[in-house]
């Protein structure tokens, strides 16, 4: 994932996914409720908030892998003139993951397979059910590996990697299916901390130099704030906020979406918003000189 890797992907491609009114429901008790989300060409969108508000839902909803009680789902072309607007959910499977990839949260671990092969499976698309030639394919894979640092890993079975190695070629299938949208769902899980911030640039590259709309649920509002243009901020289940970090990624909001004082200044070094949770204890062992007041 390094930057001088980054420069094999193909020319901008990015397409406006857009959710409207979306409600979606477990056994008929809802999860989310009216959310609309536009992830745009060129974005980095964070769907932040608390366990079990709903990020994950929303998400594999726009990925059309959870089906919505309501709403609608569209995507467009913002590179062709008069961008021309597709209802996502009439799309053919196919169709849709040419155009929208998804990192889910649990993957399987393939036995029996090479990272190559399971990098491959990111251009099932392309292929079809009975193999079509794929002549793009080998290209897409060889940059995907290369964009995720495992091209030293492509003739590694793929049940002997570590959790962080197995997520980064999960990633590379996916960037392998060369869509213009692009969810991933907790992705810095099982990464150290090179690797974490090698993929938060590794998104900015996405999205700033390919146009990709990029939709990403995480947890740590750290990173939120160093990657995301924009942040949709989720309670029980309800778009709270949705904007700029400055104006979502406040101590007011966060303290109520999360039910703990949360403090917001802007780390020196970086300059990006910096988020501390104060627990029960935290004033005991901190001199209070060096908490702000809230
Ligand atoms: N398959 C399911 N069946 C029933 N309820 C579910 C299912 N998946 C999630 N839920 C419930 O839906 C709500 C939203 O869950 P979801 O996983 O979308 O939240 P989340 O914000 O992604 O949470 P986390 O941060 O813990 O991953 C939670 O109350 C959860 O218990």
């Amino acid at each position: 994932m390094r930057a001088e890797e980054t420069s094999q992907v193909r020319p901008p491609r990015g397409h406006r996914l857009t959710a409207t009114d979306v409600t979606v429901a477990y056994d008929g008790t809802p999860v989310v409720h009216q959310a609309d989300v536009t992830l745009r060409p060129g974005e980095v969108t964070v769907l932040a908030g608390p366990n079990g508000s709903g990020k994950s839902t929303l998400l594999r909803t726009m990925a059309r892998l959870q089906q919505a009680r309501g709403g609608s789902l569209t995507l467009s072309d913002d590179h062709t003139d008069g961008a021309r607007e597709t209802d996502a959910l009439a799309l053919t499977a196919r169709e849709f993951s040419c155009r929208v990839a998804l990192l889910t949260q649990a993957r399987p671990t393939p036995s029996g397979l090479t990272v190559r092969d399971v990098v491959e499976f990111g251009r099932y698309p392309y292929r079809g059910r009975w193999g079509k030639a794929d002549p793009a394919g080998p290209a897409a894979v060889d940059r995907a590996l290369a964009l995720t640092g495992t091209t030293g890993l492509a003739d590694r079975g793929a049940e002997h990697l570590s959790g962080g190695q197995l997520q980064r070629v999960w990633l590379a299938g996916c960037l392998a299916q060369e869509t213009g949208v692009l969810l991933l769902d907790e992705p810095t899980t099982y990464l150290d901390l090179r690797y974490q911030v090698e993929l938060l640039d590794l998104i900015r590259d996405l999205a700033d130099d390919h146009g990709i709309a990029v939709g990403v649920v995480l947890h740590d509002l750290d990173q939120t704030a160093a990657v995301a243009d924009r942040v949709v901020l989720l309670h029980d289940g309800r778009i709270v906020a949705d904007g700029a970090p400055a104006e979502v990624l406040t101590p007011q909001r966060l303290t109520a979406a999360y039910g703990i004082r949360i403090e917001v200044d802007t780390d020196p070094l970086t300059g990006h918003l910096r988020t501390r949770a104060v627990g029960r204890h935290h004033t005991r062992t901190t001199p209070e000189r060096l908490i702000p007041s809230s």
